[in-house]
């Protein structure tokens, strides 16, 4: 006998809503975990007790007969440990640094729906903060805003898995006073947005902004010859998109941003990598300060001699003092043909008296060192199994 789709669903969704409930109430234990760890001081990431956890979960699955995939498990729990560390973090960092209030003002690059406005909801939803929304037409205009306080924060995207470093916004820090204050690791969803009916033959004109025609290359190189225009923001290619409301023209830019300007999806997914993520950072005019029992990243700008091995003698600092570098970028320095400007990002917190050392000899090997900001990890890797 086969049952009825309906009540099954019914049993479904039933089951969901029990799941929804256990996971708030494992959602509001993390706040009780994180007020007893500011009595304790003890870091908010413990990797042992992550690794017995899951472990002990897949073995009572198996021992319960639940027909369950480890991996399946393991995937699961890690995204929920994942919300663990991102609550308890949240809260440590809003005590230490909170003053704006409930609302506040984000600038950031293009209208309502271009991703740098969907990063910035999301900063304010983590921070349970209202977003007060400051649009800008540029890069530069974003910085500006901060800097004349006409925003309490910027977020600005820096690098994308897919397309690499974003140079214009690299070039932006090396002029700025303001501070790098957080970061936020936002998956980027390309679509191919029409205006009402259409197909894929009769589109011959493409509009985005260059980093979103970049990342979806391989498709549009399957495209029969389509012009390409290159616009602002992907907002501002949508909203031209629709406002000009022919069958042969499309915007590249994301579902819920078209939704907004009424445009419908013709094709998803369509970046050349399926794991298509941009990490935007958060400046603000004041530096933050980040709790020691938080993984904390540093962003540093520097410069060395034109010496042979001069790069090389400061990178062995780290390793000197154990400290792990995440990423090493060089742009060019303006006016000084052939000089590189280096950014290296560290994890380490630069109220750490350790640190201090640390930036105190790296000195000895550069011309030039500045502290772009100290900012919690907000990119929580999940823990490894295996070791
Ligand atoms: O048990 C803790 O110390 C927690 O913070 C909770 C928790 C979890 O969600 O299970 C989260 C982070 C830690 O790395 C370990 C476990």
């Amino acid at each position: 006998m086969t049952l009825d789709l309906n009540e099954i669903r019914q049993q479904i969704t039933n089951i969901d809503r029990s799941l929804l409930k256990l996971l708030s109430e494992r959602h509001r234990l993390a706040f009780d975990v994180v007020r007893s760890k500011e009595v304790t001081q003890k870091s908010l990431r413990d990797l042992e007790r992550e690794q017995q956890l899951l472990k002990e979960l897949i073995e009572y699955s198996e021992s319960q007969d639940y027909q369950l995939e480890a991996q399946y498990i393991t995937d699961i729990f890690q995204k929920i440990i994942e919300d663990s560390v991102v609550t308890q973090q949240v809260y440590l960092q809003k005590k230490l640094n909170d003053q704006k209030g409930k609302n506040i003002r984000i600038a950031f690059l293009g209208k309502k729906g271009s991703y740098s406005h969907l990063a910035a909801c999301n900063y304010a939803i983590r921070y349970q903060k209202q977003l007060i929304e400051v649009s800008c037409n540029s890069f530069d205009e974003v910085f500006h805003k901060v800097e004349k306080e006409e925003a309490d924060y910027a977020v600005l995207p820096l690098e994308n898995t897919t397309s690499g470093a974003i140079n214009e916004v690299y070039d932006l820090l090396q002029h700025t006073e303001l501070s790098l204050v957080g970061e936020i690791a936002y998956p980027i969803k390309h679509c191919l947005l029409i205006n009402g009916e259409s197909d894929l033959e009769k589109i011959d004109s493409l509009y985005s902004h260059p980093q979103v025609i970049q990342q979806c290359s391989q498709f549009i190189h399957k495209l029969d010859s389509v012009h390409i225009e290159y616009c602002e923001s992907s907002s501002h290619a949508m909203e031209l998109v629709a406002n000009l409301n022919k069958p042969n023209i499309a915007a590249l830019g994301n579902a819920d941003g078209g939704r907004i300007y009424g445009l419908n999806v013709l094709c998803s997914n369509i970046a050349n990598q399926l794991n298509n993520i941009t990490r935007f950072i958060v400046i603000a005019k004041k530096p933050a300060i980040v709790s020691p029992q938080i993984h904390t990243k540093t962003l540093l700008l520097m410069s060395t001699s034109q010496q042979a091995g001069a790069l090389v003698d400061a990178l062995l600092v780290f390793k000197k003092h154990n400290i792990n570098m995440l990423k090493l970028e060089s742009r060019p320095i303006y006016g000084k043909p052939w000089e590189e400007m280096f950014y290296l990002e560290i994890e380490a917190n630069i109220h750490n008296p350790k640190t201090e050392i640390v930036f105190n000899e790296l000195k000895e090997y550069s011309n030039y060192l500045k502290i772009l900001g100290c900012y919690p990890s907000e990119i929580i890797k999940p823990v490894s199994l295996d070791s």
